[in-house]
């Protein structure tokens, strides 16, 4: 069955200066489905993700989760919508000076007034479980390997249970084995949170894991999209020579052209 529309993005342009990075992006994601956007480097990834979670300006075209258009927002719908956001940056992104605990419980303790002490205990408990590593809550982040620290990135997005995740190179840097953890781990949050999953990768194998569907961006377009299946399959130059990491091809030629 078709799910709503949950993620809408029609006509998205964004410059820097005469560096024109958003040429005309469109996308719809459904509510609950999981979307990887492959691309190479340079190719707009990251300053799209900006503008999804809007913290970035459209300087073109819309951007509308379940509905509403950042660009319509007052200050205060803006922080609640966000508050709906998981979003998992390159590399963790903890802060060094507090306990996996206290770095999981911030966003509880920074975006709820409501929930007490054993409320919050609960929650960073539950966190942990789901990212497959209970037990760890007093551990500094110096301690951690660097996909244990990616997993506690993960389970501090999931604290405010959001309904839309964002990962950005969740995988990049690591081994295949903790790639492929690190795959089952955003499955399995997704699941529990039945939460509208967008993931920025360069990497194959996370990409056929984790997406029920896949985006090629090149040039600030997405070029290609279609079902994991189809995607992996199909003829688009583009997406063929990413796909099966070819030097010669469309790709190569555009970034000697630039
Ligand atoms: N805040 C900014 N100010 C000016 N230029 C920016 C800014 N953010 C990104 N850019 C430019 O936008 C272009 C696209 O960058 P972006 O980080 O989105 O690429 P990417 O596809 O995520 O690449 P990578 O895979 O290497 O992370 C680059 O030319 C970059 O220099």
């Amino acid at each position: 069955m078709e799910e709503p529309t949950f993620v809408q993005v029609q006509d998205l342009h964004k410059s820097f200066g005469a560096n024109h990075v958003l040429r005309g992006v469109n996308l719809a994601v459904g509510r609950a489905e999981s979307l990887v956007i492959l691309g190479g480097s340079g190719a707009g990834k990251s300053v799209f993700l900006s503008h999804l979670i809007g913290l970035m300006q459209a300087d073109r075209g819309s951007v509308t989760i379940d509905g509403q258009n950042w660009a319509e927002l007052d200050r205060g719908q803006t922080y609640d919508l966000r508050t709906r956001f998981g979003m998992s940056f390159q590399e963790g992104a903890l802060f060094d000076s507090m306990t996996v605990y206290d770095n999981i419980a911030f966003p509880l303790r920074r975006q709820t007034s409501k929930m007490g002490k054993g409320e919050i205990k609960d929650r960073v408990a539950e966190c942990l479980e789901t990212v497959g590593m209970p037990g760890i809550a007093q551990l500094m982040p110096s301690e951690l390997s660097g996909g244990m620290r990616r997993r506690v990135g993960f389970a501090r997005a999931i604290a405010l249970k959001p309904e839309i995740l964002l990962f950005d190179e969740p995988t990049t840097g690591l081994d295949p084995i903790m790639t492929t953890v690190l795959g089952e781990v955003i499955i399995q949050m997704r699941e529990r949170l039945q939460a509208t999953t967008i993931t920025i990768t360069h990497d194959i194998s996370s990409a056929k894991m984790i997406a029920n569907r896949v985006a090629m961006m090149f040039k600030g377009e997405l070029v290609h999209q279609a079902p994991r299946d189809a995607f992996f399959n199909c003829d688009d130059p583009i997406v063929r020579q990413f796909v099966d990491g070819k030097s010669q091809g469309p790709a190569t030629e555009a970034l000697i052209k630039r």
